[in-house]
């Protein structure tokens, strides 16, 4: 039986985005971009290709000088500072390359953090598990990491066991989206899908988008999509292949 496609909300789109660090020449020029409801998608691009760099755009941390990044159709540009800050940490969920963990802080209170700092996440996290504290550990467990982890300090983790932590807060509250600044780089190859495959598992369960940034190629396939920067990027410079 032939059945309708339904067509995906975006949950990211770039129109005609124009950006260069001051005093520099243009180091993004993108017509398009979208990302779907759901989706994962691999972006590949070389180091010092501007991979970082647009992930501020998208995040809102930088502005571009010219064109729109949507964000669940909302235009970054049109937010204040701090409405743009609340409503990135509503809706966006960070993996960051070095994890960038609080190391006083418990495993626990790490993953909790984005629900101080977002109602929204606060109350989903409430609404799906009881209490942001039994969402924090269900997902913890989840990802690998036994109770006895729990109240040690972030810093006494290794650093498979952070990356999962990293992951767990990026989680908490359901943002619409994740993205991944090169999360795995530290890691053994086994490790790496093994953390692959959680984490397309939870985004999954909450129909988050996953929007994961790496050079390293042979991760490409277990992605839904994957594109290169610079295809992408009109701006981009020959490269030596
Ligand atoms: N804060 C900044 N101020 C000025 N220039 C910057 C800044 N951040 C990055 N750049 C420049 O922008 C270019 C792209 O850097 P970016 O970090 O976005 O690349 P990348 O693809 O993420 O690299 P990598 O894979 O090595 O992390 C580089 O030439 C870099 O020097």
């Amino acid at each position: 039986m032939h059945q309708a496609v339904p067509t995906a909300r975006a949950v990211l789109e770039i129109d005609d985005l124009d950006f260069a660090w001051p005093g520099q020449a243009t180091l993004l020029d993108i017509a398009a971009f979208h990302l779907s409801q759901g989706e994962s998608l691999f972006l590949k691009g070389p180091s010092g290709s501007g991979k970082t760099t647009l992930l501020g755009l998208l995040g809102g941390v930088s502005s571009p000088r010219r064109g729109e990044v949507r964000l669940l159709g909302q235009d970054l540009g049109r937010l204040s500072a701090g409405a743009r800050d609340r409503f990135r940490v509503d809706h966006t969920g960070y993996i960051f390359q070095q994890f960038n963990l609080l190391p006083f802080l418990s495993v626990q209170e790490n993953v909790l953090l984005p629900c101080h700092f977002s109602r929204l996440r606060n109350a989903r996290a409430c609404q799906r598990h009881g209490s942001p504290e039994q969402a924090a550990s269900r997902l913890l467990e989840h990802l690998g990491l036994p109770p006895a982890l729990h109240r040690r300090r972030a810093e006494s983790l290794s650093i498979g066991q952070q990356q999962r932590v990293a992951a767990a807060r990026a989680l908490i509250g359901q943002p619409e989206l994740v993205i991944a600044d090169e999360p795995t780089s530290a890691l053994d190859s086994d490790t790496r899908e093994t953390f692959l495959h959680l984490l397309f598992e939870e985004c999954r369960s909450a129909n988050a988008s996953l929007l994961f940034v790496s050079h390293d190629q042979s991760l490409a396939t277990l992605f839904d999509r994957s594109l290169s920067l610079d295809d992408l990027n009109r701006a981009s410079q020959p490269r030596e292949t």
